[in-house]
């Protein structure tokens, strides 16, 4: 049985007021049904962990460098991340692939770090608009999980979300057949690669425009275990609503 997951990945928003929306959220029954994590900036981690201190609710960060330190400017190792209380990171999300050229393989050597120092990697994969209207996305799909997940995985360090480029922060979300076939393949790729017990309980989350007006019918579907939710996780008001529809899909 996997436990669900609501991730929310602040990116780039949030300064301290934010903070509040926080304890708004810590202040609902339904966080205790699930797995939360809340991804906010590196400059708001470590407060928020702090806040977080006596709440089932994690914190992550949304990268880090694959090296443990050194001359990286602006950049951030895993170590860091724990230091500041993380106990996930988001890694190879599009917007990274696509603003800072992230490729897969950087993607699995920050993956590796990652795990070497004890967070829970959640690698986004997904595909372009012109990929699916090409017809290519499970081959997209295949190539990124191949290239982007180190070989040593248990399935408590290693979080699958599936994000369609043109779904995040558009409003447009696939059909929940979509949704299905690509959840099913990556499941089968992850027991295929990794055997049928790590990969049999591997997370896999779906992300890109999930509200709460359509959480509901997202979490039904078979492989669906928890969403990556992007501007629905800024207001406590949003994201507790995603979590309840979570909850009630257990
Ligand atoms: O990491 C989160 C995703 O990019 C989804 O963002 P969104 O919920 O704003 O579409």
């Amino acid at each position: 049985m996997r436990q669900k997951l609501a991730a929310g990945n602040w990116k780039m928003n949030g300064t301290a007021a934010a903070l509040a929306e926080v304890d708004a959220l810590n202040s609902h029954s339904s966080i205790a049904a699930v797995d939360v994590v809340i991804c906010p900036p590196a400059t708001l981690l470590s407060r928020m962990s702090e806040r977080l201190t006596h709440s089932s609710i994690e914190t992550g960060g949304q990268d880090c460098h694959p090296a443990a330190s050194g001359a990286h400017t602006g950049d951030v190792s895993a170590a860091m991340l724990v230091d500041a209380g993380a106990a996930y990171v988001i890694l190879g999300h599009s917007e990274r692939r696509e603003d800072h050229g992230e490729t897969s393989a950087l993607v699995c050597a920050k993956a590796g770090a990652a795990m070497n120092a004890g967070l829970t990697a959640i690698i986004c994969v997904g595909e372009s608009e012109t990929q699916r209207d090409d017809g290519t996305t499970l081959t997209v799909i295949e190539d990124q999980l191949a290239g982007s997940i180190p070989d040593v995985v248990t399935a408590r360090n290693l979080v699958i979300a599936y994000e369609p480029i043109w779904a995040i922060g558009t409003g447009r979300v696939p059909t929940l057949s979509q949704i299905e076939e690509v959840h099913d393949f990556i499941r089968t790729n992850l027991i295929t690669r990794f055997g049928e017990k790590t990969g049999a309980a591997t997370r896999i989350l779906y992300g890109g425009s999930v509200k709460p007006s359509n959480a509901a019918e997202i979490f039904h579907v078979v492989n669906v275990d928890g969403a990556l939710v992007g501007g629905a996780s800024l207001k406590a008001n949003d994201f507790s609503a995603i979590i309840t529809a979570l909850a009630a899909s257990a």
